[in-house]
């Protein structure tokens, strides 16, 4: 099959690589002109664990190409897919400019039957907006289908290549035949293929995501009342995790949820839901509680320096808003270090992979480490906020070593209670007894 997917961003990439991958020809359209030349020649743009062999073996193949312009890009197509971004507009809807501006110049564009496919996440209603966009230019036949992506970074391939479910909505026979065929390699290990009307498809994207950040939010809150009550969040989450109706994935508790999707969808399905007078009390509970728990740590750290930050120069691994990527769209790491500098301290941080997003984004109110350990070097504390696998086994001594003081925060759980408690360390963490030294 022909596929044109517009937007090569994560989505895009993604996407655009594994239907490649399944044996169809795949043109991806961006306007960003640097990042289509760099991945025409070869350069992979976003970090994603094993995307970049499936991404070169296509390349190599000819079944991935990369174009700037949209004209040649859906010529041949049978199915054009918008990847585009969706951010949140100045009242937190989101913002369809560039879905429906692309939609529009296909409608000049398009030359007979298509199917045209919002991969984006967008609100209710968008499949007619966008059908209504195309047809303002073109009288011809063609459908418009939503079908939501529900990848996560860091495991995108295998998400991807191995859904639990894939989600389309349409009211079209041919369009569903379309997509049935596209998506039958899925489907033949054994994942299904959900048809269902538009609206409910694309509802099924925010209620998916806002549902999970409220279990993740429900966690935090309780991890919070574990920290006054005496108990440990782990236990709980253990206890709570195996009972099946409640499942042990997303419970675990931390500094707030992050990335470029949980913040802004739970926002928008708050926004949708005003536009129809409906007041969606749990979800704006959800993004309230969530903007505390990035400073989670603030005052345990303020409390262990009595009150006083000013001059503590401190230690932070991890700033990517999860392990696996190099994404730092809303990281609470970068909200602790604009609360630690804005309390007059100083930071040097080390991510594996996100150190350059930073760089470009924050510049110089921090210092960046070479290694996990360098950024320990005459450092008050050290803090975590992105649980890496390489920093859940680190070597104790060096990090005793590198501190002035051993002294840690921990914003991810991610060392064993009694053995810091055996190593002498002064250990706080999110929902757990601190270990006072
Ligand atoms: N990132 C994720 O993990 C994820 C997962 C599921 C769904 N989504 C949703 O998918 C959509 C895309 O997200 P993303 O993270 O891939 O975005 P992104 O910002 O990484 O990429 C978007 C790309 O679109 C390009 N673009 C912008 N305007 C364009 C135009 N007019 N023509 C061609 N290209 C254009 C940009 O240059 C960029 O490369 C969003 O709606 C998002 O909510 C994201
Ligand atoms: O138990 C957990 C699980 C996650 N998180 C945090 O939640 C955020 C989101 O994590 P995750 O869902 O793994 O990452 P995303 O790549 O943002 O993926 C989400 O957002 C995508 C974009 O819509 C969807 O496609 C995915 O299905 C959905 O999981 C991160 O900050 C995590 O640290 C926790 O705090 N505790």
């Amino acid at each position: 099959m022909k596929i044109t997917v517009v937007g090569t961003g994560y989505v895009g990439l993604v996407s655009g690589t594994c239907f490649a991958e399944t044996g169809n020809k795949v043109t991806c359209v961006d306007i960003d002109e640097k990042k289509v030349q760099k991945l025409a020649n070869g350069t992979i743009t976003i970090y994603e664990p094993g995307l970049e062999k499936l991404f070169q073996r296509n390349l190599k193949e000819e079944r991935l190409i990369f174009t700037t312009d949209l004209a040649e890009g859906i010529k041949e197509a049978d199915i054009i897919f918008l990847a585009l971004p969706t951010p949140p507009g100045e009242d937190g809807s989101a913002d369809l400019k560039y879905v429906l501006g692309v939609a529009e110049q296909i409608g000049k564009l398009l030359v007979g039957y298509k199917v045209i496919v919002n991969k984006s996440t967008v609100p209710v209603g968008t499949a007619q907006k966008v059908h209504n966009a195309i047809r303002k230019n073109y009288n011809g036949e063609f459908d418009v289908v939503s079908n939501p992506e529900f990848l996560r970074e860091g495991v995108a391939v295998d998400d991807f290549m191995k859904p639990d479910r894939v989600v389309v909505g349409t009211s079209s026979e041919r369009a569903k035949k379309l997509m049935s065929e596209l998506y039958a390699p899925y489907v033949r290990q054994g994942n299904p293929v959900i048809f269902m009307d538009e609206p409910s498809a694309e509802l099924t994207k925010y209620a998916a995501n806002s549902f999970l950040a409220t279990k993740i939010t429900f966690m935090n809150e309780i991890a919070r009342l574990c920290e006054l009550l005496g108990a440990d969040v782990d236990m709980v989450r253990k206890g709570i995790g195996t009972d099946e109706r409640i499942g042990k994935r997303f419970l675990f508790p931390g500094i707030g949820y992050g990335g470029s999707c949980f913040p802004k969808d739970v926002q928008a399905l708050v926004r949708s839901s005003h536009e129809v007078d409906y007041d969606f009390k749990i979800l704006e509970s959800v993004m309230q509680v969530n903007e505390d728990q990035k400073l989670h740590l603030l005052p345990k750290i303020k409390k262990y320096f009595n009150g006083n930050l000013v001059g503590k120069h401190f230690a932070l691994w991890g700033l990517a808003f999860k392990p696996n990527t190099d994404d730092i769209r809303e990281a609470p790491a970068l909200y602790i270090i604009k609360a630690l500098v804005g309390e007059g301290a100083t930071v040097t941080a080390y991510d594996p992979e996100a150190m350059p997003n930073v760089k470009a984004q924050v510049n110089d109110i921090i210092n960046y480490a070479e290694t996990q350990y360098d950024a320990l070097k005459e450092a008050d504390a050290l803090i975590i906020a992105t649980e890496w696998n390489e920093f859940r086994t680190p070597e104790f001594e060096k990090i005793a070593a590198g501190l002035k003081s051993k002294v840690i925060f921990d914003g991810r759980n991610v060392f064993d209670l009694q053995h810091m408690e055996s190593l002498g360390f002064h250990y706080e963490s999110v929902g757990r007894k601190p270990i006072t030294k």
